[in-house]
Protein backbone atom coordinates (compact mmCIF):
# COMPACT_ATOMS: atom_id res chain seq x y z
CA UNK A 1 0.00 0.00 0.00
CA UNK A 2 1.00 3.69 -0.71
CA UNK A 3 -0.02 7.18 0.66
CA UNK A 4 -0.19 7.98 -2.88
CA UNK A 5 -1.01 6.78 -6.20
CA UNK A 6 2.17 5.15 -7.96
CA UNK A 7 2.02 3.34 -10.90
CA UNK A 8 5.55 0.86 -11.26
CA UNK A 9 6.29 -0.70 -14.34
CA UNK A 10 7.82 -4.09 -13.79
CA UNK A 11 7.98 -5.71 -17.23
CA UNK A 12 7.30 -5.21 -20.85
CA UNK A 13 6.75 -7.81 -23.46
CA UNK A 14 6.50 -6.17 -27.11
CA UNK A 15 4.00 -3.63 -26.16
CA UNK A 16 2.59 -5.39 -23.57
CA UNK A 17 3.30 -4.21 -19.51
CA UNK A 18 2.79 -5.65 -16.24
CA UNK A 19 3.30 -3.49 -13.44
CA UNK A 20 1.55 -2.69 -10.13
CA UNK A 21 -1.15 0.32 -8.91
CA UNK A 22 -0.33 1.00 -5.93
CA UNK A 23 -3.30 3.07 -3.83
CA UNK A 24 -3.82 3.85 0.28
CA UNK A 25 -6.33 0.99 -0.43
CA UNK A 26 -4.24 -1.92 -1.93
CA UNK A 27 -2.38 -2.60 -4.75
CA UNK A 28 -3.49 -3.44 -8.54
CA UNK A 29 -1.64 -5.74 -10.59
CA UNK A 30 -1.99 -4.56 -14.06
CA UNK A 31 -3.00 -5.93 -16.60
CA UNK A 32 -6.13 -5.63 -14.54
CA UNK A 33 -9.83 -6.56 -15.30
CA UNK A 34 -11.97 -4.60 -13.43
CA UNK A 35 -15.33 -6.12 -12.29
CA UNK A 36 -18.58 -3.48 -12.60
CA UNK A 37 -20.15 -2.93 -9.30
CA UNK A 38 -23.06 -0.43 -10.93
CA UNK A 39 -25.34 0.14 -7.78
CA UNK A 40 -22.89 -0.68 -5.47
CA UNK A 41 -22.58 -4.42 -5.63
CA UNK A 42 -21.34 -6.73 -8.50
CA UNK A 43 -24.64 -8.34 -9.57
CA UNK A 44 -25.03 -11.65 -7.85
CA UNK A 45 -21.62 -11.86 -5.65
CA UNK A 46 -21.04 -11.34 -2.66
CA UNK A 47 -17.89 -8.87 -2.27
CA UNK A 48 -15.62 -12.30 -0.81
CA UNK A 49 -16.14 -13.86 -3.31
CA UNK A 50 -15.51 -11.25 -6.02
CA UNK A 51 -12.08 -10.75 -4.20
CA UNK A 52 -11.80 -14.58 -4.40
CA UNK A 53 -11.63 -14.88 -7.72
CA UNK A 54 -8.54 -11.97 -8.16
CA UNK A 55 -9.64 -9.16 -8.54
CA UNK A 56 -7.92 -6.31 -7.33
CA UNK A 57 -10.32 -3.31 -8.37
CA UNK A 58 -14.33 -2.78 -8.42
CA UNK A 59 -15.66 -0.12 -10.98
CA UNK A 60 -18.73 2.18 -9.46
CA UNK A 61 -20.94 4.06 -11.57
CA UNK A 62 -21.67 7.87 -10.85
CA UNK A 63 -25.29 7.84 -12.93
CA UNK A 64 -26.43 5.27 -10.95
CA UNK A 65 -25.11 5.55 -7.76
CA UNK A 66 -26.45 9.45 -7.56
CA UNK A 67 -29.84 8.99 -8.69
CA UNK A 68 -30.15 5.90 -5.98
CA UNK A 69 -29.34 6.13 -2.78
CA UNK A 70 -27.67 9.79 -3.91
CA UNK A 71 -23.90 10.47 -3.32
CA UNK A 72 -24.87 12.60 -0.61
CA UNK A 73 -26.44 9.87 1.47
CA UNK A 74 -23.47 7.16 0.62
CA UNK A 75 -21.34 9.68 2.09
CA UNK A 76 -23.27 10.27 5.29
CA UNK A 77 -23.21 6.43 5.46
CA UNK A 78 -19.30 6.40 5.55
CA UNK A 79 -18.55 6.40 1.63
CA UNK A 80 -18.93 3.68 -1.18
CA UNK A 81 -16.57 1.35 0.28
CA UNK A 82 -17.73 0.70 3.74
CA UNK A 83 -21.58 1.03 2.09
CA UNK A 84 -20.82 -2.25 -0.19
CA UNK A 85 -18.34 -3.52 2.17
CA UNK A 86 -15.17 -4.07 -0.28
CA UNK A 87 -12.27 -2.23 1.33
CA UNK A 88 -9.91 -2.73 -1.77
CA UNK A 89 -10.01 0.10 -4.48
CA UNK A 90 -12.64 1.08 -6.39
CA UNK A 91 -12.70 3.34 -9.83
CA UNK A 92 -15.73 5.34 -10.13
CA UNK A 93 -16.58 6.56 -14.02
CA UNK A 94 -17.90 10.32 -14.51
CA UNK A 95 -21.54 9.39 -15.21
CA UNK A 96 -21.21 10.91 -19.25
CA UNK A 97 -21.31 8.06 -20.82
CA UNK A 98 -24.61 6.68 -18.91
CA UNK A 99 -26.11 9.79 -19.00
CA UNK A 100 -26.19 9.85 -22.70
CA UNK A 101 -27.30 6.35 -22.69
CA UNK A 102 -29.50 5.43 -20.27
CA UNK A 103 -31.49 8.70 -18.99
CA UNK A 104 -34.06 10.70 -20.45
CA UNK A 105 -34.44 14.16 -21.60
CA UNK A 106 -31.46 14.88 -22.18
CA UNK A 107 -30.20 18.46 -22.73
CA UNK A 108 -26.43 18.72 -23.12
CA UNK A 109 -24.59 22.02 -23.50
CA UNK A 110 -21.19 23.45 -22.87
CA UNK A 111 -21.62 23.86 -18.71
CA UNK A 112 -22.70 20.11 -18.63
CA UNK A 113 -26.06 17.66 -19.22
CA UNK A 114 -29.33 18.10 -17.34
CA UNK A 115 -31.86 15.11 -17.80
CA UNK A 116 -34.85 13.10 -16.26
CA UNK A 117 -34.14 10.25 -14.12
CA UNK A 118 -34.78 6.51 -15.59
CA UNK A 119 -35.84 5.60 -12.12
CA UNK A 120 -37.91 8.07 -11.16
CA UNK A 121 -38.44 10.97 -13.37
CA UNK A 122 -36.49 13.35 -11.33
CA UNK A 123 -34.63 16.06 -13.15
CA UNK A 124 -30.73 16.15 -12.47
CA UNK A 125 -27.53 18.09 -13.41
CA UNK A 126 -23.89 16.65 -14.39
CA UNK A 127 -21.29 19.22 -14.96
CA UNK A 128 -17.68 18.47 -14.80
CA UNK A 129 -17.54 20.14 -11.18
CA UNK A 130 -20.54 17.85 -10.30
CA UNK A 131 -18.87 14.78 -11.11
CA UNK A 132 -16.11 15.50 -8.98
CA UNK A 133 -17.98 16.54 -6.49
CA UNK A 134 -20.07 13.18 -6.29
CA UNK A 135 -16.93 11.18 -7.18
CA UNK A 136 -15.76 12.93 -4.01
CA UNK A 137 -18.70 11.77 -1.67
CA UNK A 138 -18.39 8.25 -2.92
CA UNK A 139 -15.14 8.48 -1.55
CA UNK A 140 -13.69 6.48 -4.79
CA UNK A 141 -9.66 6.11 -5.15
CA UNK A 142 -9.93 6.54 -9.48
CA UNK A 143 -12.09 9.18 -10.39
CA UNK A 144 -13.15 9.82 -14.31
CA UNK A 145 -13.25 13.32 -15.30
CA UNK A 146 -16.76 13.79 -17.17
CA UNK A 147 -16.45 13.50 -20.57
CA UNK A 148 -18.75 13.00 -23.31
CA UNK A 149 -18.49 9.84 -26.04
CA UNK A 150 -20.08 10.71 -28.88
CA UNK A 151 -22.21 7.91 -30.13
CA UNK A 152 -21.22 6.47 -33.86
CA UNK A 153 -21.97 6.81 -36.84
CA UNK A 154 -20.55 10.64 -36.33
CA UNK A 155 -19.20 12.65 -38.48
CA UNK A 156 -15.22 13.63 -38.32
CA UNK A 157 -16.83 16.99 -37.53
CA UNK A 158 -19.27 15.97 -34.47
CA UNK A 159 -16.48 13.70 -33.38
CA UNK A 160 -13.55 16.68 -33.24
CA UNK A 161 -16.46 19.39 -31.45
CA UNK A 162 -17.02 16.38 -29.29
CA UNK A 163 -13.82 15.95 -28.48
CA UNK A 164 -12.91 19.43 -28.19
CA UNK A 165 -15.77 19.87 -25.42
CA UNK A 166 -14.08 16.78 -23.58
CA UNK A 167 -11.04 18.44 -23.13
CA UNK A 168 -12.86 21.79 -22.04
CA UNK A 169 -14.16 19.41 -19.69
CA UNK A 170 -11.36 17.57 -18.75
CA UNK A 171 -9.52 20.80 -17.62
CA UNK A 172 -12.45 21.77 -15.23
CA UNK A 173 -12.61 18.29 -13.99
CA UNK A 174 -8.87 18.66 -12.54
CA UNK A 175 -9.56 22.33 -11.32
CA UNK A 176 -12.41 20.77 -9.19
CA UNK A 177 -10.75 17.36 -8.66
CA UNK A 178 -8.08 19.87 -6.80
CA UNK A 179 -5.16 18.28 -5.06
CA UNK A 180 -6.12 14.72 -3.08
CA UNK A 181 -3.48 12.93 -2.21
CA UNK A 182 -4.08 9.16 -2.03
CA UNK A 183 -6.73 9.26 -4.71
CA UNK A 184 -5.66 9.73 -8.58
CA UNK A 185 -7.91 11.74 -11.61
CA UNK A 186 -7.79 9.94 -14.77
CA UNK A 187 -8.32 11.87 -18.00
CA UNK A 188 -9.98 10.36 -21.34
CA UNK A 189 -8.89 10.65 -24.75
CA UNK A 190 -11.60 10.98 -27.28
CA UNK A 191 -11.35 11.53 -31.31
CA UNK A 192 -13.15 8.54 -32.11
CA UNK A 193 -11.29 6.20 -35.00
CA UNK A 194 -9.74 9.40 -36.39
CA UNK A 195 -6.04 9.37 -35.50
CA UNK A 196 -4.97 13.20 -35.95
CA UNK A 197 -8.00 13.89 -33.85
CA UNK A 198 -6.89 11.04 -31.16
CA UNK A 199 -3.30 12.61 -31.33
CA UNK A 200 -4.39 16.06 -30.20
CA UNK A 201 -6.85 15.21 -27.77
CA UNK A 202 -3.55 13.30 -26.18
CA UNK A 203 -1.63 16.50 -26.53
CA UNK A 204 -4.48 18.60 -24.47
CA UNK A 205 -4.64 15.65 -21.53
CA UNK A 206 -0.75 15.56 -21.26
CA UNK A 207 -0.69 19.45 -20.81
CA UNK A 208 -3.62 19.35 -18.14
CA UNK A 209 -1.27 16.26 -16.65
CA UNK A 210 -3.62 13.67 -14.90
CA UNK A 211 -2.25 10.39 -12.47
CA UNK A 212 -3.63 7.95 -15.57
CA UNK A 213 -5.03 8.36 -19.04
CA UNK A 214 -8.09 6.37 -20.90
CA UNK A 215 -9.08 5.49 -24.04
CA UNK A 216 -12.44 6.21 -24.61
CA UNK A 217 -14.89 6.67 -26.70
CA UNK A 218 -14.44 3.26 -27.97
CA UNK A 219 -16.49 -0.36 -27.39
CA UNK A 220 -19.82 1.61 -28.88
CA UNK A 221 -19.86 -0.70 -31.40
CA UNK A 222 -17.04 0.02 -33.91
CA UNK A 223 -16.23 -3.98 -34.06
CA UNK A 224 -13.08 -4.89 -32.98
CA UNK A 225 -10.92 -4.61 -36.19
CA UNK A 226 -11.86 -1.09 -35.69
CA UNK A 227 -10.98 -0.81 -32.19
CA UNK A 228 -8.16 -2.74 -32.65
CA UNK A 229 -7.22 -0.06 -35.28
CA UNK A 230 -7.28 2.63 -33.29
CA UNK A 231 -5.51 0.73 -30.08
CA UNK A 232 -2.59 0.16 -33.00
CA UNK A 233 -1.73 4.12 -32.27
CA UNK A 234 -3.63 5.47 -29.28
CA UNK A 235 -1.77 4.09 -26.06
CA UNK A 236 1.37 5.02 -27.54
CA UNK A 237 -0.26 8.98 -27.59
CA UNK A 238 -0.18 8.68 -24.05
CA UNK A 239 2.49 8.90 -21.33
CA UNK A 240 4.45 5.38 -20.97
CA UNK A 241 4.56 6.00 -17.27
CA UNK A 242 0.98 6.42 -16.29
CA UNK A 243 -1.24 3.99 -16.45
CA UNK A 244 -3.40 3.25 -19.68
CA UNK A 245 -7.39 2.40 -19.14
CA UNK A 246 -9.32 1.20 -21.89
CA UNK A 247 -12.90 1.69 -21.13
CA UNK A 248 -16.02 -1.11 -21.34
CA UNK A 249 -14.11 -3.78 -23.22
CA UNK A 250 -14.26 -6.41 -23.46
CA UNK A 251 -14.72 -10.00 -24.84
CA UNK A 252 -11.62 -12.35 -24.06
CA UNK A 253 -9.81 -11.98 -27.03
CA UNK A 254 -10.73 -8.30 -26.94
CA UNK A 255 -9.36 -7.97 -23.35
CA UNK A 256 -5.60 -10.06 -25.00
CA UNK A 257 -5.85 -8.01 -28.26
CA UNK A 258 -5.92 -4.57 -25.83
CA UNK A 259 -3.17 -5.55 -23.77
CA UNK A 260 -0.94 -6.87 -26.53
CA UNK A 261 -1.83 -3.26 -27.73
CA UNK A 262 -0.44 -1.73 -24.03
CA UNK A 263 -3.22 -1.27 -21.83
CA UNK A 264 -3.38 -1.84 -18.50
CA UNK A 265 -6.85 -1.98 -17.38
CA UNK A 266 -10.26 -2.61 -18.65
CA UNK A 267 -13.39 -2.68 -17.16
CA UNK A 268 -16.95 -4.54 -18.63
CA UNK A 269 -20.23 -5.98 -17.90
CA UNK A 270 -19.99 -8.97 -20.07
CA UNK A 271 -19.05 -11.47 -17.55
CA UNK A 272 -21.43 -10.64 -14.61
CA UNK A 273 -24.11 -9.73 -17.53
CA UNK A 274 -23.61 -13.30 -19.71
CA UNK A 275 -23.35 -14.96 -16.69
CA UNK A 276 -27.43 -14.22 -15.94
CA UNK A 277 -28.21 -14.96 -19.48
CA UNK A 278 -26.71 -18.19 -19.44
CA UNK A 279 -23.27 -17.59 -21.28
CA UNK A 280 -20.32 -19.48 -19.85
CA UNK A 281 -16.70 -18.18 -21.03
CA UNK A 282 -14.05 -21.03 -20.67
CA UNK A 283 -10.46 -21.70 -22.28
CA UNK A 284 -12.16 -23.65 -24.92
CA UNK A 285 -15.08 -20.94 -25.94
CA UNK A 286 -18.25 -19.97 -25.23
CA UNK A 287 -21.02 -22.57 -23.19
CA UNK A 288 -24.11 -21.34 -23.79
CA UNK A 289 -26.22 -23.40 -21.00
CA UNK A 290 -29.72 -23.40 -22.89
CA UNK A 291 -28.11 -25.69 -25.00
CA UNK A 292 -29.74 -28.64 -25.14
CA UNK A 293 -26.71 -30.59 -25.06
CA UNK A 294 -25.89 -30.04 -21.52
CA UNK A 295 -29.16 -31.08 -19.94
CA UNK A 296 -27.31 -34.32 -19.25
CA UNK A 297 -24.11 -33.40 -18.97
CA UNK A 298 -22.06 -34.69 -15.85
CA UNK A 299 -18.81 -32.65 -16.76
CA UNK A 300 -17.93 -29.68 -15.11
CA UNK A 301 -18.17 -26.59 -17.62
CA UNK A 302 -14.28 -25.89 -17.22
CA UNK A 303 -12.24 -28.65 -16.14
CA UNK A 304 -9.29 -26.46 -15.24
CA UNK A 305 -11.53 -23.96 -13.50
CA UNK A 306 -11.18 -23.31 -9.67
CA UNK A 307 -14.78 -21.89 -9.44
CA UNK A 308 -17.37 -23.17 -7.03
CA UNK A 309 -19.38 -23.89 -10.10
CA UNK A 310 -16.51 -25.91 -11.57
CA UNK A 311 -15.55 -27.22 -8.81
CA UNK A 312 -18.79 -28.92 -7.06
CA UNK A 313 -21.79 -28.64 -10.24
CA UNK A 314 -22.01 -30.78 -13.44
CA UNK A 315 -23.26 -28.94 -16.62
CA UNK A 316 -26.35 -31.05 -15.88
CA UNK A 317 -26.72 -29.09 -12.55
CA UNK A 318 -26.28 -25.66 -14.30
CA UNK A 319 -28.88 -26.33 -17.46
CA UNK A 320 -31.04 -27.34 -14.84
CA UNK A 321 -31.36 -24.26 -12.58
CA UNK A 322 -30.77 -22.05 -15.80
CA UNK A 323 -34.29 -23.62 -17.52
CA UNK A 324 -35.26 -23.44 -13.59
CA UNK A 325 -34.87 -20.02 -13.42
CA UNK A 326 -32.91 -20.28 -10.07
CA UNK A 327 -30.92 -17.69 -8.49
CA UNK A 328 -28.03 -19.85 -8.32
CA UNK A 329 -28.01 -20.25 -11.65
CA UNK A 330 -27.09 -16.04 -12.36
CA UNK A 331 -24.69 -16.70 -8.90
CA UNK A 332 -22.33 -19.72 -9.92
CA UNK A 333 -22.06 -18.46 -13.71
CA UNK A 334 -21.48 -15.23 -12.85
CA UNK A 335 -18.79 -16.59 -10.52
CA UNK A 336 -17.42 -18.37 -12.73
CA UNK A 337 -16.95 -15.84 -15.46
CA UNK A 338 -15.40 -13.59 -13.04
CA UNK A 339 -12.98 -16.19 -12.28
CA UNK A 340 -12.07 -16.90 -15.70
CA UNK A 341 -11.44 -13.50 -16.93
CA UNK A 342 -9.12 -13.10 -13.72
CA UNK A 343 -7.47 -16.09 -14.97
CA UNK A 344 -6.50 -14.68 -18.19
CA UNK A 345 -5.49 -11.61 -16.91
CA UNK A 346 -3.47 -13.27 -14.08
CA UNK A 347 -1.55 -16.01 -17.06
CA UNK A 348 -1.16 -12.18 -19.40
CA UNK A 349 0.64 -11.37 -15.98
CA UNK A 350 3.04 -14.27 -15.50
CA UNK A 351 3.41 -14.52 -19.12
CA UNK A 352 4.77 -10.76 -19.91
CA UNK A 353 6.65 -10.68 -17.19
CA UNK A 354 8.36 -13.95 -18.24
CA UNK A 355 8.99 -12.76 -22.23
CA UNK A 356 6.68 -15.63 -22.98
CA UNK A 357 3.83 -13.46 -24.23
CA UNK A 358 3.58 -14.22 -28.13
CA UNK A 359 3.08 -17.97 -26.77
CA UNK A 360 1.06 -17.15 -24.03
CA UNK A 361 -1.36 -15.69 -27.07
CA UNK A 362 -1.26 -18.18 -29.45
CA UNK A 363 -2.28 -20.47 -26.81
CA UNK A 364 -5.20 -18.42 -25.68
CA UNK A 365 -5.92 -17.81 -29.19
CA UNK A 366 -5.96 -22.05 -30.41
CA UNK A 367 -7.93 -23.02 -27.11
CA UNK A 368 -10.64 -21.27 -28.22
CA UNK A 369 -11.17 -21.58 -31.76
CA UNK A 370 -14.02 -24.25 -30.98
CA UNK A 371 -16.73 -21.89 -30.57
CA UNK A 372 -20.12 -23.27 -28.72
CA UNK A 373 -18.48 -26.06 -26.65
C1 LIG B 1 -19.27 -0.66 -23.21
N1 LIG B 1 -18.53 0.29 -23.98
C2 LIG B 1 -18.09 1.46 -23.44
N2 LIG B 1 -17.47 2.43 -24.11
C3 LIG B 1 -17.22 3.43 -23.25
C4 LIG B 1 -16.65 4.70 -23.43
C5 LIG B 1 -16.58 5.57 -22.34
C6 LIG B 1 -16.00 6.94 -22.55
N3 LIG B 1 -16.03 7.79 -21.52
O1 LIG B 1 -15.58 7.27 -23.66
C7 LIG B 1 -17.04 5.18 -21.09
C8 LIG B 1 -17.62 3.92 -20.92
C9 LIG B 1 -17.71 3.06 -22.01
N4 LIG B 1 -18.25 1.81 -22.14
ZN1 LIG C 1 -15.35 -22.14 -13.31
Amino acid sequence: MSPKVTFDLHATDGKARTGVISTPRGDIRTPAFMPVGTAATVKAMMPESVRSTGADILLGNTYHLMLRPTAERIDRLGGLHKFMNWERPILTDSGGFQVMSLAALRKLTEKGVTFKSHVDGSKHEITPERSMEIQKLLGSDIVMCFDECPALPATDEKVAESMRMSMRWAARSRDAFGDRPGHALFGIQQGGVTQELRAESAEKLREIEFDGYAVGGLAVGEGQDAMFGVLDYAPDMLPVNKPRYLMGVGKPDDIVGAVARGIDMMDCVLPSRSGRTGQAYTRHGVVNIKNARHIDDPRPLDENCSCPACRNYSRAYLSHVFRSNEMISGMLLTWHNLQYFQDIMAGMREAIAAGTFTSWQADFHAGREQGDV
